[in-house]
């Protein structure tokens, strides 16, 4: 795949205006695509049919089960086909907000006993650390659910990490990640103007997205990424080291 610009991306507010919020998405930007892929995937896969047996008839299966139905169009699914529909999206990776919510319920009880983490790479805390001392607010955008990404971080190679961080964003909150309204939903939440927030991710069309929405952008492509260092249209990082000295808005005018 070859990285371009999509046609009619408005121009941005320029890198090096002050930032007063950094979002940052996690799976290849801030944790191990490859451990999110071979270990947090395969777990919740294998697990599917018998999370949606055991928890028969509770709220969080009942909503699961009326995602599935709403997102597939299918009113009158029972269990096996909602199961069926799940297993296909796990299958081809598709960004569906039921299959988060439910590798989210999953991973937490793999947290809970151990048997998982939350991969982070070595760089990350410094820079949520230091983006905390210069005022900077610090939160996450993905795909998987908000539970999810706050057991990542809970539960990362680093300990917990939450505390670095002022909030999470995903598919239920904010929308889909290469839309640019979702990004706009987060400016309004955070209210911070698009032009002071900046937003890091490894993918093209996430990054295009938030520009089109106004906000500064910065591609992460970690050196074992297989897509290489060229992201068109974005300032490319290999770790977050060279983003700790992010230009600090002046503070609020006196009342
Ligand atoms: C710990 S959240 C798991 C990541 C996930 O489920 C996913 O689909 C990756 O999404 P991202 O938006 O972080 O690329
Ligand atoms: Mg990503």
């Amino acid at each position: 795949m070859t990285d371009r610009p999509l046609p009619g991306t408005p121009p941005r507010t320029p890198v090096g205006a002050p930032v007063r919020a950094v979002v940052l998405d996690i799976e290849g930007t801030t944790g191990s695509a490859d451990h999110v892929h071979t270990v947090l995937f395969p777990y919740a896969r294998k697990r599917i049919a018998g999370w949606l047996a055991d928890h028969r008839g509770e709220p969080r299966w009942t909503a699961i089960l009326d995602g599935v139905r709403t997102e597939t169009h299918a009113p009158d699914l029972d269990e096996a086909g909602a199961a069926e529909a799940l297993h296909a999206w796990a299958d081809a990776d598709v960004k569906a907000a039921p299959l988060k919510a439910l590798q989210g319920e999953i991973w937490a009880a793999g947290y809970a006993d151990g048997t998982l983490h939350g991969h982070v790479y070595d760089d990350v805390p410094e820079a949520l650390a230091r983006w905390r001392t210069a005022g900077i607010a610090r939160h996450i955008y993905s795909s998987g659910s908000v539970a999810a990404q706050h057991d990542w971080f809970a539960h990362s190679n680093h300990g917990d990490l939450t505390g670095l961080i002022d909030g999470y964003f995903d598919l239920t909150t904010a929308g889909p990640k290469r839309e640019p309204d979702s990004y706009r939903t987060i400016s309004r939440t955070l209210a911070v103007p698009p032009g002071h927030t900046l937003f890091l991710s490894d993918v093209r069309e996430e990054l295009d997205a938030a520009a089109a929405a106004g906000w500064q952008t910065a591609a992460v492509r970690r050196p074992d990424d297989p897509r290489g260092r060229s992201v068109a249209g974005h300032p490319v990082h290999g770790d977050l080291t060279g983003l700790h000295h992010l230009p600090p808005a002046p503070p609020p005018p006196a009342a």
